[in-house]
């Protein structure tokens, strides 16, 4: 046999990584149809919508639905229809921490993927490739290919394959267009070889042939993990750092700086911070340490563990500095956050430090008013709803006030506390910033974004991360 020449596609889950991935592709594969369907009706309406307000914010998106939306793009709440359809189906549906039942807190919660995959078993009516793009525990293709195998109809097979993403939200579509790799695990049969060959033409279409990699299935699934496991215990060394030069007067700048400089350190993932946030570090991590458990390594289980325990100490760290340094106490004073985001250039705000702060200060009982460029008014409520349990809405609101711009956040405040690198918050006019804020006006650069130095001459009290020097 053979490998099938793709023709159509079909992925399921419009999220941050169906929409942007299958949008990439469907643009660089106009002979390709691609049909991206949710059953989020909201979702996909946004996605389909006439003045292009789509359902995420990601610099450069815009521009590639612009050009294959209707063309060979289509967004659809109609699941089975794009199964049937396809040659290759894309799973990208969410694979969150499991909330209850075994492994809660760690181990990922599959449901998603398994619906879909009976939904693809229950209405397939030909062979299809099947791609696992959701990041999942090691050997979760094995059980979709159960599921699969034990509903194919006569004559009909899926292949499975694995083929984790490694994008970044804000950097999306650049980490699309010019990936570092793209990894692609199928079993080592001539089939599964033949299926892994039909994904790659579909990459070579703009990827050069040696950024493709082709491994085993397993090896694919534990590489996404690995990879984020690594990529976050960079941020936690940098933070773990970052508590040493604050406590001796050395400059995590510098540190990170010199340490780059090592070629096989390498300058990049280096910038401390108040800790990383995003859906899939904490996550993924989680999900390696669960693994690590369940096959009787708790040695290695321990270790990765500590990663996610040094982001807890690193965002509490900062909150007890704001405290401390406002003379022991926040409670009635008036603080502005600026950035919600877990990261700039998005609008995601799953799992970012600004929550965990926020919390902090507010259970202090301290005022805090919230601005981001991006993160919409109505998310900002439900995740702190979520962040205080048992806190009605209508008490938080009590103590909390969203802004529309960065000065006017700052207006008649204590402290200034910077949480997500926006690049409109180094470019403030800080002098009139200075003038509006109740005296001894604070900053807290939880992101190493502004110029202290020009900041404190101005007459601002500043406090960097990493940083040893305060006034
Ligand atoms: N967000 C990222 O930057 C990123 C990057 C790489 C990998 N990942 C991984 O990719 C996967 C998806 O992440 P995401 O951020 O896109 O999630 P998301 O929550 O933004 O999107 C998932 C979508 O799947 C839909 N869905 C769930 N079950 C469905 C079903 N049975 N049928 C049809 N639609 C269904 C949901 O309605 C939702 O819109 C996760 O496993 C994640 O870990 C995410
Ligand atoms: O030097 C750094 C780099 C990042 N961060 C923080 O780390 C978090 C994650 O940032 P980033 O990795 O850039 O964004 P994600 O979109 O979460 O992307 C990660 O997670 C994705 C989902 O699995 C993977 O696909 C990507 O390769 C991986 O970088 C954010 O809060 C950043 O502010 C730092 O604090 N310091």
């Amino acid at each position: 046999m053979a490998p099938v020449k793709v023709t159509k596609i079909c992925c399921i889950g419009a999220g941050y990584v169906g929409g942007p991935t299958c949008a990439v592709i469907a643009l660089k594969c106009p002979h390709i149809q691609v049909t991206i369907v949710d059953l989020n009706q909201a979702r996909i309406d946004a996605w389909n919508c006439p003045d292009f307000k789509l359902p995420i914010y990601e610099p450069g998106l815009v521009d590639v639905v612009k050009q294959a939306r209707g063309r060979n793009l289509f967004f659809s709440t109609d699941v089975d229809k794009g199964i049937q359809e396809a040659d290759l189906i894309f799973v990208s549906v969410n694979t969150p921490t499991k909330k209850s039942g075994v492994g809660a807190g760690f181990a990922a919660d599959l449901n998603y993927v398994e619906s879909a995959t009976r939904r693809i078993a229950a209405v397939a009516q030909s062979s299809k490739i099947v791609v696992e793009k959701s990041t999942v525990p090691c050997r979760t293709a094995e059980s979709m290919r159960t599921i699969l195998e034990a509903n194919s109809r006569p004559g009909t097979r899926f292949d499975i394959l694995s083929n984790p993403e490694f994008l970044a939200e804000g950097t999306a579509i650049a980490d699309l267009f010019k990936p570092d790799r793209v990894l692609i695990g199928s079993l080592q049969t001539s089939e599964g070889k033949d299926a892994c060959q039909s994904l790659a033409e579909v990459y070579a279409n703009w990827v050069p042939t040696e950024r493709i990699l082709t491994v085993g299935l397993w090896s694919s699934e534990l590489s996404k993990l690995a990879a984020n496991a690594m990529l976050a215990q960079r941020i936690s060394s940098i933070n773990a750092l970052s508590a040493i030069c604050e406590a001796t007067g050395a400059n995590i700048d510098e540190v990170a700086h010199a340490i780059g400089f090592d070629s096989r350190i390498g300058p990049k993932f280096l910038r401390a911070s108040v800790g990383f946030g995003g859906s899939c570090f904490q996550k993924d991590i989680l999900n390696l340490v669960y693994l690590s458990e369940s096959l009787h390594l708790p040695q290695v289980a321990a270790y990765w563990r500590q990663v996610v325990e040094m982001n807890e100490y690193q965002k509490h760290r900062f909150s007890k500095t704001v405290v401390d340094t406002l003379f022991n106490t926040i409670t009635g004073k008036h603080i502005a956050v600026l950035g919600f985001a877990f990261k700039a250039d998005t609008g995601d705000t799953r799992e970012s430090a600004a929550i965990t702060l926020i919390r902090d200060f507010l259970t202090e009982r301290a005022y805090v008013t919230i601005y981001d460029p991006q993160v919409e008014e109505s998310q900002i409520w439900l995740d702190l709803a979520e962040a205080m349990p048992g806190v009605p809405l209508e008490n938080i609101k009590k103590q909390v006030t969203i802004a529309s711009s960065a000065p006017e956040a700052c207006k008649n405040k204590e402290a200034i506390v910077i949480a997500t690198e926006w690049k409109e918050f180094r470019e403030i006019d800080w002098e009139t910033v200075y003038t509006h804020m109740n005296k001894p006006a604070f900053v807290f650069d939880g992101r190493l974004l502004v110029d202290a130095d020009k900041l404190r001459k101005i007459g601002f009290r500043v406090t960097t991360i990493g940083r040893g020097e305060r006034t």
